[in-house]
């Protein structure tokens, strides 16, 4: 089967490997659509995320949906033919995270294209039955394959308590924090603002129906907060830039006995935070990793037609240009590049 592996930072090479066979609690995918993200845009560029490094050829692509053309023996509940979107992250099962529900936060979870363990830019993938999710008739294997960065806003919201009636401030107006921001509107949250410092960025989230955009390169964030608050402050501040000074502003932008989430991530592992400011106006500081017991809920907002994925996707490349694709993904302006692994 082609498979795309990067061999060493800026280069893959299209490989023919050998098609993965099923084990008893399996199924085979044959891949269609995956998206790339920022951090397999990052281990592309870089080799390593942090402790992560990507030190022998790795199979990137974490966001992918498919169809199934074999299932393992003990496999009930799907067949050949359906399709599937994959959730990337398979933990032990058996540790106290996972039978505590939060099983992302298993320490033995081995999630697609996170060295050593490869990812989705191959004809076939053979995933545990129990993480590749049912696709409805209407909803496309490009959403089932952003059912993944949706999670990750989901899981925000979730975090974030985000409540019927809520002001929710989300910083960073990259898939991520788009993505943020209509799960939280479709939590309850009737206002919805977000910041970024690219302007095309912002322009994007006001098409797509955010209340207020603020380009926060021109404008003070406690004074368009405030503005649009009367002086309050946002109930809920999602961090989804990653950039140091839009989380040390979040403090600036949550009201007194609010809640900030942080989701984006740092390239320093310390950055400064008031914490008289947490203390003296009792804000809730939660971190956001990933996502557990998300992906029925993206599938269901995608076929209730609540969050539209398909609108963040800027061009589909067949596999074969993969080098391409990574390179008009770093553009700025650029939201969502996808691999079509079919039209190869
Ligand atoms: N915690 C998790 O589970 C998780 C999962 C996925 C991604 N992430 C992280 O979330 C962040 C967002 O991911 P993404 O794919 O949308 O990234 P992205 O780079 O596409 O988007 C980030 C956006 O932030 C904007 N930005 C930069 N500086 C800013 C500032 N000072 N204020 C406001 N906006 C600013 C950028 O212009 C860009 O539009 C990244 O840091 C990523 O690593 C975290
Ligand atoms: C959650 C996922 O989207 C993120 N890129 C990760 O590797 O953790």
């Amino acid at each position: 089967m082609r498979t795309a592996v990067l061999v060493e930072p800026t280069e893959f090479e299209l490989q023919d490997r050998g098609r993965p066979t099923p084990g008893p609690e399996d199924v085979l995918v044959a891949i269609r659509d995956v998206g790339i993200c920022g951090s397999d845009v990052h281990y592309y560029e870089h080799g390593r995320i942090g402790d992560y490094v990507v030190e022998e050829p790795l199979v990137l692509g974490h966001e992918s949906a498919g169809e199934v053309v074999e299932v393992g023996e003990n496999v009930t509940g799907l067949e050949p033919g359906d399709r599937v979107a994959l959730e990337p992250g398979v933990p032990c099962r058996r540790c106290a995270h996972c039978k505590r529900g939060e099983y992302h936060l298993c320490e033995s979870v081995e999630f697609m294209a996170t060295p050593p363990h490869d990812g989705a830019f191959a004809e076939y993938v053979s995933w545990p039955a129990d993480f590749a999710y049912e696709l409805p008739g209407t909803v496309s294997t490009v959403e089932g394959a952003l059912c993944e960065p949706l999670s990750v806003g989901i899981h925000a919201a979730r975090r974030g308590n985000v409540g019927t009636g809520d002001t929710v401030l989300v910083t960073g107006a990259g898939p991520i924090g788009l993505l943020a921001a209509e799960a939280a509107r479709a939590a309850g949250a009737t206002d919805v603002l977000i910041t970024d410092i690219v302007p095309e960025k912002l322009e994007f989230a006001r098409e797509r129906g955010v209340d207020r955009a603020i380009n926060i390169a021109e404008t003070d964030l406690e004074t368009a907060v405030d503005e649009y608050t009367d002086g309050v402050g946002a109930d809920v501040v999602v961090e989804a830039s990653g950039a140091e000074a839009s989380i040390r502003s979040t403090l600036d932008g949550v009201r007194r006995g609010g809640t900030v989430v942080l989701v984006g991530l740092s390239d320093e592992a310390a950055v400064p935070l008031d914490v008289l400011d947490v203390i003296d106006n009792e804000i809730d500081v939660h971190g956001s990793f990933r996502y557990a017991n998300t992906y029925p809920a993206a599938i269901d907002l995608l076929a209730d037609d609540v969050v539209d994925v398909e609108g963040l996707v800027d061009f589909r490349s067949p596999l074969s240009d993969v080098d391409d694709a990574f390179e008009r993904a770093m553009e700025p302006t650029v939201i969502k590049g996808m691999i079509s692994v079919d039209d190869a």
